[in-house]
């Protein structure tokens, strides 16, 4: 095939990071591509939070319109930033293999210490997943927002907004910033968002099968593939974009599959967390099951009550 594959991406680094990393694998099946950058909503709008303008699309409706008119073939994004369904009309092709998935503290600072009642600390994130978790299990921490990408973010922290920011490690570890981190959160409490260090694939469902089918087997790590497929669809239950504090981690050991997931009420009070397991061919309604579970036992309340405060 000597079509050169068109891969839109956004022109933050860590988008441009994930859309050369797509660029070498597809090389290594010897697929040629070029880059195309794209600016979106969610690039221009840095004044307002993301939860308060809405998750829907601000970071891909334009890659989105791009993909409908066939100015690019594949659109590449963080896979947790992607709602759980997609317009009519695309589709997740391909998942790449997943990084390490947990949330990490970053710093200038090595004597950050966020379990200590005793020392006070401001952490700098966005997400009100990591807002809400650090309520639950470490109250005496206080939050700031600090929003932007990442070298945005660490010259707010430069200047004194905070101490030290909260984020995924995947982002930090492409962005190069290793040196600084200086936590690693455990998975129990800091339980990532759904997709958290997998590189997703969108594409028009009119993208022509013999290419989709080149850039799948180039591109698709099978294991991360089915836990993000329980992932997602636990996420789809719930109705939940990015700025909903839910969570959930699945692992594949041979072919049994197993997720844990829940929700955190916005102020810490109450987090829910209830673990599945099955055959991986059954993905999808592990993940349901995981959401019915999680509902029958309030989450269906927190998050009730998560939408209204959102929607304030
Ligand atoms: N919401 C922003 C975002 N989207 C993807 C990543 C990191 C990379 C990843 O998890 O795939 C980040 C930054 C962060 O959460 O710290």
């Amino acid at each position: 095939m000597n079509h050169k594959i068109r891969i839109g991406t956004r022109g933050s680094k860590l988008a441009l990071w994930q859309a050369y990393h797509v660029e070498d694998l597809l090389k290594a099946k010897g697929l040629e591509s070029e880059i195309v950058i794209i600016e979106t909503k969610g690039d221009k709008v840095l004044d307002v939070s993301i939860a308060k303008i809405g998750s829907k699309g601000v970071f891909t409706e334009e890659l989105e319109d791009q993909l409908a008119s066939g100015a690019i073939d594949i659109a590449v994004h963080s896979a947790k930033d992607m709602q759980s369904s997609l317009p009519e009309g695309f589709e997740l092709i391909a998942f790449t293999e997943r990084e390490k998935v947990n949330d990490i503290i970053l710093s200038h600072h090595r004597d950050i210490d966020y379990k200590n009642p005793e020392k006070p600390l401001v952490l700098g994130t966005s997400s009100t997943r990591r807002v809400a978790t650090l309520k639950h299990y470490y109250p005496h921490v206080k939050t700031v927002e600090v929003r932007g990408n990442l070298q945005t973010r660490i010259s707010k922290m430069e200047s004194g907004v905070c101490d030290a920011l909260l984020l995924a490690f995947a982002g930090a570890h492409r962005m190069g910033y290793d040196d600084m981190i200086c936590h690693e959160l455990s998975l129990e409490e800091f339980t990532p968002a759904v997709g958290q260090g997998s590189v997703a694939i969108e594409s028009s469902v009119n993208l022509d099968p013999e290419l989709k089918k080149l850039i799948v087997e180039a591109c698709h790590h099978k294991e991360t593939g089915y836990r993000l497929l329980a992932e997602r669809a636990y996420l789809r239950v719930l109705e939940g974009g990015c700025s909903i504090p839910v969570f959930a981690l699945a692992t594949l050991e041979k072919d049994s599959l197993k997720i844990k997931g829940g929700i955190v009420s916005l102020s810490g009070d109450k987090r829910i967390i209830h673990e599945v397991s099955g055959e991986k061919t059954e993905a999808e309604s592990i993940g349901k099951k995981l959401a019915e579970m999680v509902f029958a036992s309030g989450g269906d309340q927190i998050l009730k009550d998560i939408k209204s405060a959102l929607n304030k």
